[in-house]
């Protein structure tokens, strides 16, 4: 796929360069490096236990790297805290939708919360600017949720809603962020093959109409190789190849990593 027009304001790159992390003598991570491009999808794949989940979490701040750092453009991630980092223009999804309370407005405007400048005291006392804002941010809220495909449930519980729109709730409450990169931790987990698709059009959509970067980590072959402009693929905690989907599924140490679970090209990993 191609890269889209820059936006206005182009993300940095985001920079991993030798990133290590250890569990009590494991290497979870072993001198791990890469770059996501700006306005780009970044794949990052592997077989099971090959951290694809520890880097993620280290690049959200949840993990900090026994070596190694994390930048963003100037911007020094590696020692900050989740949401430093998630002030900085850096927002995650979960791989495990925990979101089933509130309406889609309640989840979304939670995403505004870390963009909020009045304080808790006038926001409780009804400050005229404080309810200026308040409106703007559920303006915003709705915008993305009208971007999401969501704008018809905007005022539904979310306990209502199907599993592939309550992760496009998940996904939406990270855009609300207004991030530069985001982080998508598995998007298409447990979704059946029409809400995959779903999914994977809204992902296109997000990343050419908000030319934002995104780093994705997924075990889906066919969302990677459609979505992804580069992979970086790991085993055993470390980076055995990069590429753009064609050269990785190629590879032949790749293929050896895939050998006895599926074939890299395949529909799982
Ligand atoms: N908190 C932890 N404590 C100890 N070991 C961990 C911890 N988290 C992960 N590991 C180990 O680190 C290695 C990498 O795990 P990680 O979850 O990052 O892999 P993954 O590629 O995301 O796997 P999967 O595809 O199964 O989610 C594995 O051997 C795992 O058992």
């Amino acid at each position: 796929m191609s890269t889209p027009a820059a936006p206005a304001a182009a993300p940095p790159p985001l920079d991993v360069r030798g990133v290590t992390v250890r569990f009590a003598g494991l290497l979870a991570l072993d001198d791990v490096s890469f770059t996501v491009a700006p306005g780009t999808v970044h794949a990052v794949i592997g077989p099971n236990g090959a951290g694809k989940s520890t880097c993620f979490n280290v690049l959200s701040g949840l993990y900090r790297p026994s070596a190694g750092t994390v930048r963003l453009g100037a911007a020094e991630l590696t020692r900050l805290a989740p949401h430093r980092i998630a002030a900085l223009g850096v927002a995650r999804t979960f791989q495990n939708i925990v979101t089933t309370q509130g309406t889609v407005a309640d989840n979304l405007m939670l995403g505004r919360h870390a963009l909020s400048h009045a304080g808790f005291a006038a926001s409780a006392l009804r400050l005229p600017r404080a309810l200026r804002e308040q409106r703007a941010h559920l303006a915003k809220a709705r915008e993305i949720a009208e971007l999401i495909g969501l704008g018809a449930h905007f005022d539904s519980p979310v306990a209502l809603l199907s599993y592939g729109d309550r992760k496009r709730v998940e996904l939406a409450r990270a855009l609300c962020l207004e991030p530069r990169v985001l982080l998508l931790d598995e998007p298409v987990a447990g979704m059946n093959a029409a809400e995959r698709t779903r999914m994977t059009g809204v992902i296109e959509e997000i990343r050419a109409e908000l030319g934002l970067s995104v780093v994705l980590v997924e075990h889906d072959m066919g969302l990677v190789m459609r979505l992804a402009d580069e992979v970086t693929v790991l085993d055993f905690g470390r980076a055995i190849a990069h590429g753009t989907p064609d050269e990785v599924r190629r590879d032949p140490e790749v293929l050896r990593a895939y050998l006895g679970t599926a074939g890299a090209g395949e529909d799982a990993a």
